[in-house]
């Protein structure tokens, strides 16, 4: 009966709104009307004394508070209209840019939420502009109830036809309508409130991206950019093989991030938080992004320095991410000189023996450490929305202590080898089995051998297919392939390790020859001097 009362209401208002642009234009034109002529004895006695042009404006601003207030006392509803966007196509030295004001998808995506919605009657479904999602809102001319902090509010979908009627020119409007006393609240807080809301659902609705920074297509600019395509990996935590205790940690600590706007704002902290993750080839820290990701539906931007020329390329790219994303720079070590000495930071270079030249000055444009140093402590000021940086190497020992010190990496973590925990992991991923006698068999091996998650899953894939997925036999076969692995990895570090001791034995033999030499020559030398 209420909801009933508030839109008759709000459609009287509607045409006491129209209407009322008339009648007040009867007071406030100060050469025609009633209200003129009625004055007009006290007007001609007041304009003899005063400056007519002063008088004019004075009774005219008289006049139009005079006409507000009735207006108010009649009306004291206010409007504020939010337009759809023209649609018109601006254009940025990279190429045109859409129009960015958003506000107007953003109420839409508001007004689909349940709360608004279920109000309305007509309403009408588009799909998403990414994702499979549909967007329902209201069809022209409904309106629909909200309420905030005990205020009572109104929208209305309002379309306008230009001046010849035509549907070309039409304009499409979300109009809301409150108490003018609410003014503070509805400014303030609801609208922004509207926003976040809308922007969070739209988001929900988006399909996620994995960027990678190439090079630009355009030879004018040496600029590097982004392209995406849809990030689409299945991996989540559950069926992330590591330590139970901790997943759930990073797990908390992601949640703990993700929730912490008002912390980070009130600690006047950038919303930023950095994982570096490490340990040896296949153990997962590829996979650990993906799932994180997924856990918090984060975009990722996959940073590749090698394609990067200078730190203001880095500087640019960077800033270009948008919130609620994870940007990612794999094998830190090797993309990037952080080996612990920052004054010589340059490209990629490797000493491999202790008497090897120095390398050659770094040229003048290249990232350097310093540079990626400053933007990681810098950008996110100046950005607003929540980041996480993830960094990954193989080798955490080489690495410079003040890239990963605490604050710019907030959370080390180590990805290890394949323990039982891990493995039952797998087997349910790979085998569907949780548990079973086998498995006594493996926790013993897997304590003893160091075999990496990768490792294990590809025993697990061969076994799938051997053992017809038939949970016995694959085990078995699993086991098998295990051992087989574990030797063959012996196998190959004890030749590596062969190898690396020959070449170490031929590279002395071969300094000790070419000292000789040289010793050979120095005496000659002195020989034909003593002469
Ligand atoms: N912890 C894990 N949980 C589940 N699967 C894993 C795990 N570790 C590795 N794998 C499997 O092994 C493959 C390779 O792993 P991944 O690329 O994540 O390793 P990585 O640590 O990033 O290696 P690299 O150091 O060579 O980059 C993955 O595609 C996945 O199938
Ligand atoms: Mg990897």
């Amino acid at each position: 009966m209420a909801e009933h009362g508030n839109r008759a209401l709000a459609r009287w208002r509607r045409w006491v709104l129209a209407n009322l642009g008339s009648f007040s234009a009867l007071f406030t034109n100060t050469n025609f009307g009633s209200a003129w002529l009625i004055l007009a004895p006290v007007v001609s006695l007041v304009a003899t004394y005063a400056p007519r042009r002063l008088f004019l404006t004075y009774f005219n601003l008289f006049l139009r508070r005079r006409a507000r207030r009735l207006l108010n006392a009649v009306d004291p509803y206010v409007t504020i209209d939010i337009s759809e966007p023209g649609g018109e196509v601006r254009y940025s030295r990279y190429g045109p840019v859409s129009d960015s004001d958003t506000t107007y998808e953003e109420v839409k995506a508001y007004l689909s939420g349940a709360a608004c919605s279920q109000d309305a009657r007509e309403l009408r479904a588009e799909g998403a502009r990414e994702g499979n999602g549909l967007v329902v809102s209201m069809r022209d001319g409904q309106d629909v109830a909200d309420e905030f902090r005990g205020v009572s509010l109104w929208w209305s979908s309002v379309i306008v036809r230009d001046v010849q009627g035509q549907r070309k020119g039409d304009r499409r409007f979300q109009r809301l309508t409150f108490h003018l006393r609410h003014r503070g609240v509805v400014v303030d807080e609801y609208l922004p409130h509207v926003r976040r809301q809308g922007r969070e659902i739209l988001f929900s609705n988006r399909r996620r991206r994995l960027y990678t920074n190439s090079k630009s297509r355009d030879p004018y600019y040496e600029y590097k950019s982004w392209s995406y395509i849809d990030f689409d990996h299945p991996t989540t935590f559950d069926t992330l093989a590591m330590d139970g205790a901790k997943k759930r940690d990073i797990m908390d600590d992601l949640d703990t991030f993700r929730n912490s706007r008002d912390f980070y704002r009130r600690a006047g902290k950038p919303w930023k938080r950095g994982y570096l993750l490490y340990g040896p080839p296949g153990t997962g820290k590829s996979t650990m992004v993906a799932a994180m990701a997924n856990y918090l539906d984060y975009d990722i931007y996959d940073v590749e320095l090698t394609v990067v020329h200078t730190n203001s390329d880095l500087r640019r790219l960077l800033i270009e991410t948008t919130s609620k994303s994870i940007i990612v720079i794999e094998d830190i070590d090797c993309t990037l000189d952080v080996t612990g000495d920052r004054a010589s930071s340059s490209r990629p270079r490797r000493r491999e023996a202790a008497d090897e030249k120095p390398p050659p000055p770094p040229p003048r444009d290249t990232v350097t450490l310093s540079g990626l140093l400053n933007f990681i402590d810098g950008l996110w000021s100046a950005c607003g929305g929540e980041r996480i940086v993830v960094f990954t190497t193989n080798h955490v020992e080489k690495l410079d202590p003040a890239l990963i010190r605490r604050g710019r990496m907030d959370m080390h973590i180590e990805m290890s080898y394949c323990r039982f925990e891990a493995f039952q992991t797998l087997a349910k991923n790979y085998l569907d089995v949780d548990d079973h006698e086998l498995f006594g068999a493996v926790e013993e091996f897997l304590r003893e051998e160091d075999l990496t998650p990768a490792d294990v899953a590809e025993c697990l894939m061969v076994a799938r297919r051997a053992g017809s997925g038939e949970p016995s036999r694959c085990l078995e076969i699993s086991i098998d392939e295990l051992k087989k692995r574990a030797a063959e990895k012996a196998k190959a570090e004890a030749e590596a390790k062969a190898r690396a001791e020959a070449e170490a034995m031929a590279w002395a033999a071969e300094a000790e020859a070419r000292a000789a030499v040289e010793a050979n020559a120095a005496a000659a030398r002195d020989r034909g001097n003593s002469r």
